[in-house]
């Protein structure tokens, strides 16, 4: 499977040793990857890897490989490396020919330019992609079925499901707007997806707003304009990625707008994302910022416990993988930031996993994402114990400190109480001043009671492992 697979090292000695890193991770990947990907992008990959493992880079034949490879699989290919190394390593991607290493594995950056002016971006235009395969640059990877529903996400999910369903009526422009890796790009592009599902004939085009920029600047340049009209102004539904890069750039600003009331007035569909909500984009005008806010405006807010749960539980069988359900609950409590981050987690534990050959555990967890854990350096409070306990057992935090006594509230309360005492330096009258001015005796007969109670009950002593577990970190 490997012969197609190189490697060199900076010297000699750690040659082999290099070689076996790059390779233990290509092997994972063809694992990982459909077979076709795999041939394409990482099969023709070299990898120099330095002597002590802290930095890999992978030679990339050009440009659009480079820019290909970065945003889709880059992220991946580092956390395994550090998977299987123990620590973290470097991962650069470099043009093979010239080798000018160029910064990786992070979002697109804005192109650099002056406050005013348009400049081409590192992204391909869609002239340059290759014959057929981006032809409407969606990912079919990228669909509702692969996208977990949850609070955080309810609302944008059914709009864009409805314009998906009927493009070109209500809601349009659809304007997502929400912070970092929350599922913004997966949402549009399983509206594309969707409605080509249902109509193959669609024209449908998902483009990162920065790419659109490029175009604009190619099309100035080569004077090729009408092409670029009769490629924009034809589409059926737009989907368009982060519109706060059109920030200063008037040109494309002006081209945006002729393109936005060209389709609006054809009735196709417009669906935008943001960092942030339209009256909040800076440096763009005000008449553009007035149309992105004239169909319907969502947010998507970052996933709650349950919803982090059940992504690291989809995306694990997704990946063939079984994650428990107390390790997926040990991951999302301390992986709270976005959905990427959480993916980033998962990628590594599983790669820990197969590498050491284990079964995913909260061990294993923990000692996967000993770095990540580590900088968290968290401090147990009783606050902290109490919300855990209580998103543990489904209740709210609120029960922590009520006078209610139906079992279901009663018994997580002593739970709480008893790992306060053991997990904290706090007496015993603080900590039923903590849970809603209790007297210390209530605090001491609950200790007492679930310390006795775990020696015979081996439900509850596991339910005890897993949250002292993810108390600790
Ligand atoms: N609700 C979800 N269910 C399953 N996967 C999700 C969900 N939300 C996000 N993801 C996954 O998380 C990753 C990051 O999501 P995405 O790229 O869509 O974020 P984004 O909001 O566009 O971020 P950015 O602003 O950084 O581009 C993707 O791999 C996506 O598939």
């Amino acid at each position: 499977m490997n012969e197609g697979l190189h490697s060199s090292s900076h010297d000699s000695d750690g040659a082999s040793a290099g070689q076996g890193l790059w390779q233990a991770c290509a092997e994972q990947l063809a694992q990982d990857l459909p077979e076709q990907q795999f041939n394409t992008w990482i099969k023709p990959l070299v990898a120099q890897v330095a002597p002590d493992f802290s930095k890999v880079t992978l030679l990339v034949a050009n440009r659009f490989k480079l820019d290909w490879i970065r945003a889709q699989y880059a992220g991946r290919i580092s956390a395994l490396l550090e998977g299987l190394y123990g620590q973290p390593v470097t991962l650069e991607l470099a043009l093979a020919q010239r080798e000018s290493v160029v910064r990786t594995y992070v979002r697109p950056t804005a192109p650099d330019t002056p406050a005013t002016g348009d400049a081409p971006s590192a992204h391909p235009t869609a002239d340059e992609a290759p014959a057929g395969a981006f032809r409407t640059r969606l990912n079919p990877a990228l669909t509702f079925e692969t996208l977990v529903e949850g609070t955080a996400n309810r609302m944008a999910r059914s709009a864009a499901m409805h314009v998906a369903g009927s493009p070109g009526h209500l809601y349009n422009p659809l304007f997502i707007y929400g912070g970092v890796g929350l599922g913004k790009t997966h949402l549009v592009h399983a509206v594309g997806n969707k409605l080509l599902q249902d109509r193959p004939d669609a024209k449908v085009l998902y483009i990162h707003a920065e790419q659109f920029v490029s175009d604009v600047v190619k099309s100035y340049q080569r004077r090729t304009f009408d092409d670029f009209k009769e490629r924009y102004h034809s589409l059926d539904l737009l989907l368009i990625d982060d519109v706060q890069f059109f920030a200063n750039k008037d040109r494309t600003q002006e081209e945006f707008f002729n393109a936005f009331e060209a389709l609006l007035a054809k009735k196709s569909h417009i669906v935008m994302t943001s960092d942030t909500y339209p009256k909040g984009l800076a440096n763009i005008h005000e008449r553009l910022v007035s149309r992105f806010d004239s169909g319907l405006t969502v947010a998507i807010e970052p996933p709650e416990l349950e919803m982090r749960v059940a992504i690291l539980i989809n995306k694990a069988r997704a990946e063939g993988s079984e994650m428990p359900e107390e390790v997926a609950f040990f991951v999302a409590k301390n992986v709270r930031s976005n959905v990427r981050e959480l993916e980033g987690a998962l990628r590594k534990i599983l790669a820990y996993s197969r590498f050491n050959q284990k079964e995913v555990s909260i061990q294993l967890a923990r000692e996967a994402l000993r770095d990540l854990l580590s900088i968290q350096n968290r401090q147990i409070s009783v606050e902290n114990i109490q919300k855990t306990v209580a998103d543990y057992y489904k209740i709210k935090v609120a029960d922590m400190y009520s006078k209610k006594r139906p079992a279901s509230i009663a018994r997580p309360r002593q739970i709480a109480m008893y790992l306060a005492k053991e997990l904290t330096q706090k007496s015993l009258p603080e900590i039923g001043e903590l849970f809603g001015g209790r007297d210390h005796t209530t605090v001491l007969h609950a200790v007492r009671k679930i310390g006795a109670e775990r020696q015979q009950l081996t439900e509850l002593n596991q339910q005890l492992h897993v949250l002292e577990q993810t108390l600790k970190g």
